[in-house]
């Protein structure tokens, strides 16, 4: 297959960090990875992280989004770090994005997308073709499954396709202490199992919102037990 993207000028895209098999006879490649796990487990804080390593050694990155909670096009962390990000839309072909950055003479050495659950499976492909044929590191941040607990289409894709699988070694506790891995939607103080799949909401109920989420054990997934009373973390911040 021929490769759809090339850069501009090779030696400028491409020669910052040896790419995936040089010196063991291999075509170069990027990688496609994805970081996932529950609301609030800290995906956006790596997704930050990550941009800020990479950058302060000159490597130029895209930033990409899709519904960030702050309804704005950032990502965002809640340990307090923003990044601005493009927005991604439903049609968008993250080729061509990445096409039209080159030729305005944009450097892209690689890619990172944050609420990666939301992109199409078209779009998940295409970032494989980034990483294979233009050879960019492709970091990719986002939850598994939705509220019903299904995965979400974006993630079984990057599930299918991705070179590196990373589940966050932060632990996001149920109420009970277990180990959470269940996104539950709340409305009214019920777990909600039937709806739209994106409903951008945060885990800490703001004043005017209808509807929050709530990290679960599975025994109190399904059984819809969201415990005592949940706990404010603005109240935590003043201790
Ligand atoms: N005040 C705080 N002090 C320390 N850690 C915090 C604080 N507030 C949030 N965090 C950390 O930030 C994590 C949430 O990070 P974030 O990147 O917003 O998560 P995600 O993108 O996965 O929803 C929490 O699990 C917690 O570890
Ligand atoms: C489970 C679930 C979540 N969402 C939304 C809610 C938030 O806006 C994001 C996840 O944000 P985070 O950075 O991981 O905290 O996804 C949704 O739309 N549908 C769902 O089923």
């Amino acid at each position: 297959m021929e490769p759809i993207i090339t850069s501009p000028d090779p030696t400028d895209a491409l020669s910052s960090v040896p790419a995936a098999g040089a010196g063991r006879g291999l075509p170069p490649t990027g990688r496609l990875r994805f970081f996932f796990g529950p609301m609030d487990c800290g995906k956006s804080t790596l997704a930050l992280q990550i941009d800020h390593n990479q950058a302060r050694q000159g490597r130029r990155g895209l930033l990409l989004v899709r519904h960030d909670r702050s309804g704005t096009p950032t990502i965002s962390s809640r340990m307090g770090l923003v990044r601005h990000a493009l927005e991604v839309h439903e049609d968008m072909d993250l080729c061509a994005l990445v096409r039209e950055h080159w030729s305005r003479g944009s450097r892209v050495d690689y890619v990172i997308v944050d609420e990666a659950q939301f992109l199409s499976a078209e779009q998940v492909d295409q970032l494989a073709e980034l990483a294979d044929d233009a050879h960019l590191e492709v970091y990719c941040f986002g939850l598994a499954t939705d509220f019903r607990s299904a995965l979400f289409p974006g993630s079984q894709r990057l599930f299918e396709l991705a070179d590196e699988l990373n589940a966050i070694q932060v632990e996001v506790l149920c109420w009970c202490g277990r180990p959470g891995r269940f996104n539950a939607r709340v409305h009214d103080g019920d777990v909600v199992r039937a709806g739209d799949t994106v409903l951008v909401a945060d885990t800490v109920a703001a004043d005017t919102a209808e509807v929050r989420y709530q990290v679960l054990c599975r025994t109190h997934y399904r059984t819809g037990d969201l415990g005592p009373h949940p706990v404010d973390d603005r109240q935590l911040s003043l201790t």
